[in-house]
Parts: structure tokens; sequence; C-alpha cells
């Protein structure tokens, strides 16, 4: 690793510096009211349900997408690094989320069957599916896939902080991507990631092709961003 790369990597890799450069809308997406209504107790459970059925849709969406990147993973990487193993990981954890929602549905009578996608998750839907052509870098969906988790990881997480007035009855919601082994995973693939970004950076230096996956990459991660504060702005009922 040399130049621009290593100067990145030195503080704490490409990701950081993207999100330093964009911390409004990562703030945005990970500090959003809807979340904080859940930490301080103010949320409106007309909302959480809305959020519930909606989101059961995306995950759905979701485990397309994780399979697009496990078969990106295998093609692209030697996979001495083990890249198929955290996707593989992650979407296991993924089967059992459907499972909860489903049980977290029927506690909270939402009918999941007679949930329609509202137009912020259709949008995020139409999103993930042009990020599952086999035009798409590894480099680009792996960042996108850290970036999906890592906003639930960071926003659940920041409700179970001490001193903190989350309601009892959301607390295992917030758990499911709030606890510590989520957070390990989110590194994982934050670290897959990272490895990617910097070696399409050193292909820049070299004067390869690297150019166009470092600059989809973090228009991507933006537009992930947006689409989070879409979703959350729906389920709060003001989109
Ligand atoms: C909208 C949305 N973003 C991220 C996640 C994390 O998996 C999720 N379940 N839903």
């Amino acid at each position: 690793m040399e130049g621009k790369a290593k100067e990145e990597a030195g503080k704490g890799g490409v990701i950081d510096t993207w999100l330093r450069k964009h911390r409004l809308i990562y703030i945005g997406a990970t500090r959003h009211p809807f979340i904080l209504a859940i930490r301080d107790g103010t949320v409106n459970y007309s909302s959480f349900k809305k959020w519930l059925g909606q989101d059961y849709i995306f995950v759905r969406e979701f485990v397309a997408f994780a399979a697009s990147v496990l078969i990106k993973a295998w093609k692209e990487s030697d996979d001495s690094e083990g890249d198929t193993e955290v996707i593989l990981g992650g979407m296991a954890g993924l089967h059992d989320e459907i499972a909860w929602f489903k049980k977290e549905a029927s506690k909270w009578g939402v009918e999941l069957s007679e949930t329609v996608p509202q137009k912020a998750n259709q949008l995020y839907c139409r999103f993930l599916e042009s990020l599952m052509s086999p035009e798409v870098d590894y480099t680009v969906a792996i960042t996108v896939f850290w970036a999906i988790e890592a906003v639930y990881q960071e926003s659940f997480a920041h409700c179970l902080e001490p001193d903190t007035n989350t309601p009892p009855e959301l607390q295992e919601v917030c758990q499911r991507w709030g606890n510590d082994g989520f957070g390990q995973y989110c590194h994982s693939l934050k670290k897959i990631a990272n490895r990617l970004l910097e070696k399409a950076s050193d292909d820049l230096i070299v004067g390869k092709a690297g150019d166009d996956v470092l600059k989809k990459a973090e228009v991507e991660l933006i537009r992930v961003l947006e689409h989070e504060v879409e979703f959350w702005n729906m389920s709060r009922g003001t989109a």
C-alpha cells in the first residue's frame, strides 16, 4: 500500500474518511428523530408498527441483495480473506431476522400479508435491485452492504446506552441490531470494504481502473444514507 491509500488507512480507512466528509447525512441517518423518540420513550406506537411492517418487506429484498453480494465475493475474491463466511453469517442472521419479524408482527397485531410497500420503501428496494446486477463491482456492493447494516447498528445501539428511556417493550428490538455481536459483524464488513476500497485506490495510483469504482462506492454510500433517512421519515409518517 502506498500514497493516498496508505494515508487513509493510517486515519482509519477510506470509509472513515468518507463518513467525516459526509458527516451531516450520516448523523441524519443514525440519529433520526424516529430513533431519538425510541431512545427517549416518546415514540408513537403507530409509527413503530408502520416501521415494523415496512422493514419486513425491506428485509426480504435485502436477502436477495445479500445473495448477490455473496456471489460477487465468491467470484471476485480468492477468499483467502474469508469474505464469503462473513457474508454467509450475515445471511444466517437475516434468516433469524425474518422469523423474528413474523413473531414481532403477531405480537403487535401487524398483518404482514396485508402490508403494502410505501413509496420510500419501493424506491429503496428499487435501488437495491439496481445494485444486484453482475455489472456492479464487488467493492461498490460490499460498501453498500456495510452501510445498510451499520446504520441500523449505530441507530439502535444509541437506544441502549446508559441513561436512555427506551421503553422495555422496545429493548428487544434495539438489541436485535444494537448487540455487540452485530457490532462485530458490521466491523468485519467494514474491514472487507476498506480493504477493497484501498485496493481500488492503489489501482488508481498505478493507472488502472480504480477511479470509477471509488467514485461509485462513495456515491452509492451517500444514496444509502439518503434512503435510510427517507425510510425513517416514512415510518414517522412525515413522508
Ligand atoms: C431500512 C433498513 N435498513 C437497514 C436494515 C439493517 O438490516 C434494515 N433492516 N432496514
